[in-house]
């Protein structure tokens, strides 16, 4: 990269990083470019009207450091001078934002674009290996999150620089494969007729995926919040449940096989998102890596393809981190998601 095409790439400091999901913002500043980041208290986004207010009352206050510039991750699509957000009623206003929090330069990308830059660089006291495949390949990578819906993003490895690609890979089809998939499959809620990956993979899908359970085996559903069928499952108090989550991890064990195939993704997989980290006893168990490897005529590939638990409790931030102080490392498009004073 040219000594000019650094600099264009580069936003002042103090820099503003901000992980904005549905239920919680989390924010932090990076003073400059040798500073240690300054973390903040989550941000309930039901507790603000708006993002302006909730940095202007949680960060700009509270803070002697002021920033000139912000990077921030949001779930969903870029478009336009208004992005809003799903699953909450902020709406990203990057020119308000520059007008009323005295802000220079303004990026906005998205979540699982920050969730893979994440992975480029994570040591192992911020992940926990499933499965024997191991070794840090400078290679693509994959990281799947299930939470709210299912993210997935990648990460591309070329001419030395991480490309992270933002798709929706969530939606992807989900198809039977065992016998008793059969039995289930037919009673999974769909989307317009479709089982997509996210019908089963993340908060509701855990129930949609008990109740098609109790449905194929003619039982009364007696859970609706998915806390309660995974920790029943981790308990091993309750049948189906230990099946819900059994099956989940081979589901998802599935996609994130096909994932990997897809980005040929030789420097592992990763899961993110809040329910990996709380179902990770049952991820351990062999249901999830016996469905990553299962993909004849590449189950020889994928044996040696890692796959991790992201455990780092700010994988998002600790992404935007690294690619504000090095962008140059990464090959993140700012076209149509940058704005300047
Ligand atoms: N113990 C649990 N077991 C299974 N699912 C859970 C559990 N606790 C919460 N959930 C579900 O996880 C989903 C929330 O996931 P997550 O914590 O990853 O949030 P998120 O999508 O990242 O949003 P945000 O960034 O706003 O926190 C919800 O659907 C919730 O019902």
């Amino acid at each position: 990269m040219l000594q000019s095409d650094t600099n264009e790439a580069r936003m002042p400091y103090p820099i503003l990083i901000g992980d904005i999901g549905g239920t919680n913002a989390r924010f932090a500043i990076i003073a400059d470019a040798d500073a240690e980041q300054i973390n903040f208290p989550n941000v309930r986004t039901a507790d603000f009207e708006t993002i302006d207010d909730a940095i202007r009352a949680a960060i700009m206050e509270k803070s002697a450091v002021k920033p000139r510039s912000a990077i921030l991750a949001v779930a969903g699509p870029i478009r336009e001078d208004e992005i809003p957000l799903t699953n909450c009623d902020w709406v990203v206003r990057p020119r308000t934002m520059i007008e009323g929090l005295g802000l220079e330069d303004v990026l906005v990308v998205n979540d699982f674009e920050a969730q893979a830059l994440a992975i480029a660089h994570l040591s192992d006291e911020h992940r926990e290996r499933l499965g024997d495949a191991s070794g840090d390949v400078v290679a693509s990578r994959v990281v799947l999150g299930p939470g709210t819906g299912l993210g997935v993003g990648g990460l591309l490895h070329a001419q030395n620089t991480w490309i992270p690609v933002p798709g929706e890979g969530g939606h992807i089809d989900l198809g039977p494969r065992s016998k008793r998939d059969y039995e289930i499959f037919p009673h999974v809620e769909t989307i317009e007729g479709r089982v997509s990956a996210e019908q089963i993979l993340c908060g509701r899908g855990i129930v949609h995926l008990y109740k098609a359970i109790c449905a194929a085996d003619g039982i009364e559903p007696a859970y609706s919040d998915p806390a309660d069928i995974t920790s029943h499952a981790l308990a091993d108090t309750d049948k189906i449940a230990v099946e819900t989550v059994s099956l989940f991890s081979t589901y998802l064990g599935r996609v994130a096989g096909d994932m990997a195939l897809v980005f040929m993704a030789r420097g592992g997989v990763f899961l993110s998102g809040g329910i990996s980290q709380k179902i990770l006893p049952a991820l351990r168990r062999p249901e999830f890596r016996a469905a990553f490897e299962d993909k004849a005529p590449h189950s020889g590939l994928l044996a040696k393809i890692p796959t991790y638990v992201v455990t780092h409790p700010l994988a998002a931030l600790a992404g935007l981190s690294s690619f504000a102080r090095r962008p140059e490392s990464f090959g993140v498009s700012t076209d149509g998601r940058r704005w300047r004073r």
